[in-house]
């Protein structure tokens, strides 16, 4: 058995760091592909690669602001939600939208693709935090609106989002930690 403590330490206090305290710059492209490679090695039943990204930097996220501005209203939304239809991508230097793309296979059920999807988002946090980077994993009604993500990121038919991680420069200060899994009450040994 061999022993990776460095890979150990950083999975036993890795975190998210939250988009709202991220600022610029965003990782480029020299160094954002060597993080979406690490991200994509990812458990895939069948190696079907049922999932494909999208990258925008700031020009697509402000397209992709006024897509969601545009959705609201067309929707009739609130003010709180027209809000959310920009804000993530308003505050954002750089997001990798993650697109479940399920295809049509007889021994893996879609269950087992989407689960595969959720692994590449928490993979890429995790590759982009490795790094170096603030990243975090959000959703919101913009990932589940039909209209917007097939306007925004061209999802077809059958596709979905399984995730937008933004991923930014870290904030001085550590982001507070959220309260972890009791091992006691989530854990069954038989
Ligand atoms: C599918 C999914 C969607 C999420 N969407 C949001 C979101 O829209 N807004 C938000 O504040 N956190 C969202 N989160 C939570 C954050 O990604 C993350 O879990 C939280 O910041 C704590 O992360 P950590 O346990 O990696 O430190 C989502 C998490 C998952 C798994």
């Amino acid at each position: 058995m061999t022993r990776t403590d460095a890979a150990f330490d950083f999975l036993a206090t890795r975190a998210s760091y939250p988009s709202k305290a991220m600022t610029g710059p965003a990782p480029d492209r020299a160094a954002l592909e060597p993080i979406l490679a690490a991200a994509l090695r990812v458990p895939d039943h069948g190696n079907l690669q049922p999932w494909r990204l999208v990258v925008g930097g700031r020009e697509a996220l402000s397209r992709w602001a006024d897509l969601g501005e545009a959705r609201a209203r067309e929707m009739g939304d609130d003010p709180v939600r027209i809000e959310k239809g920009r804000g993530q991508f308003d505050r954002s230097h750089l997001a990798v939208v993650v697109i479940a793309s399920p295809v049509p296979a007889e021994k893996v059920p879609e269950i087992e693709q989407t689960l595969s999807a959720g692994a590449l988002c928490l993979n890429l946090v995790n590759a982009a935090t490795a790094a170096g980077w603030g990243a975090q994993w959000l959703t919101g009604w913009v990932a589940h609106d039909r209209a917007f993500i097939t306007r925004a990121f061209g999802c077809t038919v059958g596709e979905w989002v399984a995730g937008i991680v933004h991923i930014g420069t870290r904030g001085p200060a550590a982001a507070p930690d959220r309260p972890r899994p009791d091992l006691s009450r989530v854990v069954t040994w038989c």
